[in-house]
């Protein structure tokens, strides 16, 4: 029998690369979790990598073209997908790709947001909520919907742009949840110590330019609490593609105050 050696290898790779998995049970690991809370929360532990031409800045062509802000590097999950061979039934690492199996809730929030998302049941700590769903956009066409004025509820998929050198316009990508999304676009932002995090994931995606992004708990959550996630916003930078609005999110930590 002829062996294929190169899909061998590969297959070992991937089989070691499960063997490291980061998610038990539905749960993210620990150690894992813990470190990418810390970067969230603090930003002197991120490590932020410079574009030589940023796509956010190109994108405003016939403006100043400014430098870049920095895009931080983001650590991931990998889950197993067709090419393992895992036994898709049995297998215990394909916890975003099952979808959402919590009781979750879209509420008018009292407090002025608008709606929000909370948990009908209680969350444990590292537990898989819900993954980020929109169109997928090129950064000028996202542009362009913010120069028609379009409000856009958008996540930049930046964690692996500086990484391969230049990139090809086409793979600079988002996902804006406005015109068409599922139920995380009704998230409110808590500046710092949200209860969500948000963890790019990579499964059945052709291009690690284009990854899934899915919301994790920080903390054991208790039923009818709001879910909450750190947009990320720079409140005074006037460049944002984000709407500004006034934050009412609560946080002792609220980067308006
Ligand atoms: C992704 S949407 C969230 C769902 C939104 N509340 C709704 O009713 O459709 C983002 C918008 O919600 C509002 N929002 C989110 N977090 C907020 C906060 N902390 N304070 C005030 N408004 C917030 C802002 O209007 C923001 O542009």
């Amino acid at each position: 029998m002829m062996i294929d050696v190169a899909s061998l290898a590969l297959r070992m790779a991937w089989i070691l690369a499960v063997a490291t998995a980061y998610t038990i049970d539905g749960l993210l690991r620990n150690d894992f979790l813990e470190a990418r809370i810390s970067e969230a929360r603090d930003p002197q532990k991120q490590v932020r990598e410079l574009c030589v031409e940023c796509p956010l800045n190109k994108a405003k062509k016939g403006e100043r073209l400014e430098s870049c802000k920095g895009h931080i590097k983001r650590r991931g999950i990998k889950e197993c997908w067709t090419k393992c061979g895992c036994g898709k039934s049995k297998c215990g690492n394909r916890v975003v790709q099952g979808g959402i199996h919590k009781r979750l809730e879209v509420f008018f929030t009292p407090n002025g947001k608008g709606w929000g998302l909370r948990t009908l049941e209680r969350l444990p700590q590292g537990s898989f909520v819900c993954e980020y769903i929109g169109e997928i956009l090129t950064i000028p066409e996202l542009y362009q919907r913010s120069l028609d004025n379009e409000l856009t509820y958008h996540v930049i998929l930046d964690a692996h742009w500086v990484s391969n050198g230049r990139l090809d316009d086409k793979k600079h990508l988002c996902l804006d949840g406005k015109r068409y999304g599922n139920i995380s676009r009704f998230l409110n932002h808590r500046c710092r110590d949200a209860n969500l995090i948000e963890i790019p994931v990579h499964f059945e995606t052709p291009d690690r330019h284009y990854y899934h992004l899915a919301f994790f708990t920080t903390r054991d959550i208790k039923a009818m609490e709001e879910l909450t996630w750190d947009y990320g916003i720079d409140f005074n930078d006037d460049d944002s593609l984000m709407k500004p609005f006034d934050c009412l999110c609560g946080s002792s930590f609220c980067r308006k105050l």
